[in-house]
Order: C-alpha cells, then sequence, then structure tokens
C-alpha cells in the first residue's frame, strides 16, 4: 500500500522550563492510501496536538513528518498555506461553514482559492453534490440547514481538492446521535467509495467504531492500535470499548 502520511518519531513540547507539557512524545506511525483511521485517547492524551502537528497548525519540536513522502517539518509559513490548501481536507465539530456564502459558495471557496476555473469548478460541484445528496441545498445559507446537513456540507468542501487526506477533528461533536450516524456513513462511503484517506480524532467508541484501525494515544504516546479486519462493526465497537476501560483502568482518563 502506498504511503500517505508518515510520522516519524515525533515530540511536541509545550511552554517551556518549568512549566513544559510533552504533548506528543516520540510518537511513529504510517497511513496508508485509503486507510481510515480514529484516534483515541483520554482527554489531554495528546490526540488534537498531534492532528495539529499534520495540520501544520502546531510545530513539532522534534522528528518529522512527510505527506506523500514530501516533508512537511520543515516548510516555511508561505509554502503552509498552499499546503494546507491543496493536499488536506478538513472536517471540524464546528462546520467552520461561512455563514454569509451559500452552501454552493462555501464548498467551491477552496477551488476559488486554487484559480481553478469557472467550468471546472461547476463540474466539480455537481459531482459532490450527488455524490453526498445535497443538490438540493447548494443554493441555501447554512443557517438554513440541519447540524447534520451542514456537517455533509464540510464533507464536500473537504473533499473537492481532492486532497491527499482529511483530518477530521471529533466531527460528531456538535450532532445528535441519529446525525452522527448519518454522518459516519457519509465518511465510510466517501473512503469505501471515494477513496479517500481518512484520519479523524474522536472520543465517542461508537463513532470510532467505523475506522478500519483504531490508535489509542495515551501521555503522547500510542498505547494500543486496534485493527477491525473482518470483524462487524459491533464487535469493533465492543473491542474499542473493552480498550478504553483498560486504559481508564490504568488510571489516566480525566
Ligand atoms: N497551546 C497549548 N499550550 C500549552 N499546553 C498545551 C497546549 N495545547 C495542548 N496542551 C497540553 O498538551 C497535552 C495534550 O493536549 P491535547 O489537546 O492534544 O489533548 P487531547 O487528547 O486532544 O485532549 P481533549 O480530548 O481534551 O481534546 C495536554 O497536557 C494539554 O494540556
Amino acid at each position: 500500500m502506498k504511503k500517505r502520511l508518515q510520522i516519524e518519531q515525533v515530540t511536541k513540547y509545550y511552554g517551556a522550563e518549568a512549566i513544559i507539557t510533552k504533548a506528543l512524545d516520540s510518537i511513529s506511525f504510517e497511513v496508508g492510501d485509503g486507510e481510515f483511521i480514529a484516534i483515541m485517547g483520554a482527554s489531554g492524551s495528546g490526540k488534537s496536538t498531534l492532528l495539529n502537528c499534520i495540520a501544520t497548525i502546531d510545530r513539532i519540536s522534534a522528528g518529522n513528518i512527510l505527506l506523500d513522502g514530501e516533508q512537511i517539518s520543515n516548510k516555511k509559513e508561505r509554502e503552509l498555506a498552499d499546503y494546507r490548501r491543496d493536499k488536506l481536507g478538513f472536517i471540524f465539530q464546528e462546520y467552520n461553514l461561512l455563514d454569509t456564502l451559500t452552501v454552493e459558495e462555501n464548498i467551491t471557496l477552496p477551488l476559488n482559492l486554487q484559480g481553478v476555473s469557472p467550468k471546472e469548478t461547476e463540474k466539480r460541484l455537481i459531482d459532490i453534490a450527488n455524490k453526498l445528496g445535497i443538490q438540493e441545498q447548494l443554493k441555501k445559507f447554512p443557517m438554513a440547514l440541519s447540524g447534520g446537513q451542514r456537517q455533509r456540507v464540510a464533507c464536500a468542501r473537504a473533499l473537492i481538492t481532492n486532497p491527499s487526506i482529511i483530518l477530521a477533528d471529533e466531527p460528531t461533536g456538535a450532532l445528535d446521535s441519529a446525525n452522527s450516524k448519518k454522518l459516519m456513513e457519509t465518511l465510510l462511503f466517501m473512503n469505501e467509495q471515494l477513496h479517500s484517506t481518512i484520519l479523524m480524532v474522536t472520543h465517542d467508541a461508537l463513532v470510532g467504531s467505523f475506522a478500519k484501525r483504531v490508535l489509542f494515544l495515551k501521555d503522547g504516546k500510542i498505547w494500543n492500535e486496534l485493527f477491525r479486519g473482518n470483524q462487524s462493526q459491533r464487535a469493533m465497537h465492543e473491542d474499542i470499548l473493552a480498550t478504553m476501560a483498560l486504559l481508564g483502568g490504568e488510571g489516566h482518563v480525566s
């Protein structure tokens, strides 16, 4: 399997001297093309820090991060803006849609920033809207949509540039259980049918059970890893709950 993302002995410190926190502790793993990985762990275990370092929102203190074989940890600020725009798709808990733009304008914004022609933009918009079932919503404003619909629009916006990897930070955090399930089905569809590579942070075992692999962080290190393999989502859910109980049993869930 082609390597998408390589995390090599990445360490991240916050603060200095007396109040220093080691948020990531020499962490290493790889994400292959087409994988769907959930990052789980107790509060403060380093999940958001890891995602922010890959997103280049945070700078790492030591180690290497490579995307499509290219070193990203030493890029300059100006190059990083291009990297984020061209190579990454983001899905956040709070949708991050612009309320003054229509759904259609929100989805196509990354393409406008890339200078893609109006004809090509229209083609990709129709394609993504059809695939995600949001054709009827395109002329509306985000405020007129339900939380679940907004998150599907956020998925479309993340997909439209054909990014190398999609980073999702607690994507179901603002949704009720029915809409969470729908969003996870959308992410699964993006992974299985559209071949998107997805790295998702979640604290929710049911949400995590949609992924094909789960990495558990503890104190900034990988503490355990579960592979779904051929087992059902329900069995994966049970395995995740059992692993979380063990993790909590060691007294580190806050
Ligand atoms: N900007 C910051 N400045 C100082 N310390 C930070 C900063 N961001 C995170 N930390 C610390 O780094 C550690 C890891 O935090 P991080 O937010 O990555 O954990 P998390 O697993 O995402 O937690 P949660 O599930 O609560 O979001 C924690 O000890 C946290 O206090």
